[in-house]
């Protein structure tokens, strides 16, 4: 099967200091890859790449047959291509309501969001939105008095509602209480297939939880890929690891 998306020997220096040296990876089309690496990896820098935060030094990304390595940020965006940051951009004084409307109104597709089925009619879509993340009982809710598992998942619901068919995740789960971490494994199952996501992620009980091929970066590479067994049973994974107190506290 070809790929989704495919970053090939990119490169990135920051002052000199090559972060990333050399990084292959592929990604089918609806997959939920969890992409771990101990502190410094380069897992932050991969994702700004792809979103065009970061324009790599050498190599190339494409999506969906697109070259997005010398595009602007807000092309890759148009491209499909949606970012969720660990500070929340959501507006704090709009409900949740006027979030996702705000979110819909900047989709690109004329076509409304075909992924999930939600057109051009107005609250109702709305409302399913907010029901696949699970704020049906915030609605008209101002963000602000969101807690802070529901505000990422209302940046979720916006970033579907833009209809992004590829999502990336910086840490989703940061601050999470277990019960929202829970949660959000929940909704991560039910926007697999639908959309493709890149998740960086230091818990690897939620790695566990949702990922089906996890790929451990080090040292601006990539050094393994495979289920949660082959990585943590691989040596080279297990020696980046080392000192670190171990995979399962990455
Ligand atoms: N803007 C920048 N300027 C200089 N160095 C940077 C910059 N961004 C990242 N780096 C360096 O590049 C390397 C990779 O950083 P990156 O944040 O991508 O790693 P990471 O795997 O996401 O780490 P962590 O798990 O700690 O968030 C680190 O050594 C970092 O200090």
């Amino acid at each position: 099967m070809t790929s989704h998306l495919e970053l090939r020997d990119i490169s990135v220096s920051f002052n000199g200091f090559k972060a990333i040296n050399g990084l292959n990876m592929s990604v089918r089309k609806g997959e939920l890859r969890c992409l771990i690496g101990p502190n410094g990896a380069g897992k932050t820098t991969a994702l700004d790449i792809i979103c065009g935060k970061v324009k790599p030094s050498g190599g190339t990304v494409s999506f969906d047959g697109t070259a997005l390595q010398d595009l602007e940020e807000y092309e890759i965006a148009r491209a499909g291509v949606g970012r969720k940051f660990q500070v929340p951009s959501v507006f704090r004084e709009l409900s949740v309501s006027e979030n996702l409307e705000v979110a819909r109104a900047r989709r690109t597709s004329v076509f409304g969001n075909l992924r999930w089925n939600i057109g051009n009619s107005g609250r109702p879509d709305v409302e399913r939105l907010a029901e696949l993340v699970g704020l049906t009982e915030q609605l008209d809710r101002p963000a602000a008095y969101l807690s802070h598992g529901q505000t990422q998942w209302l940046e979720i619901g916006m970033l579907v509602a833009q209809d992004a068919e590829l999502i990336l995740m910086d840490e989703p789960t940061a601050g999470m209480t277990a019960q929202e971490t829970r949660k959000t494994a929940e909704l991560f199952a039910r926007l697999k297939g639908k959309h493709t996501l890149i998740v960086v992620e230091h818990d690897m009980g939620f790695v566990k939880a949702i990922g089906d091929i996890i790929s451990v970066m080090h040292m601006g590479q990539m050094l393994a890929e495979g289920t949660a067994a082959e990585v943590e049973a691989h040596p080279e994974v297990r020696r980046a690891y080392l000192g670190s107190g171990g995979i399962s506290h990455a």
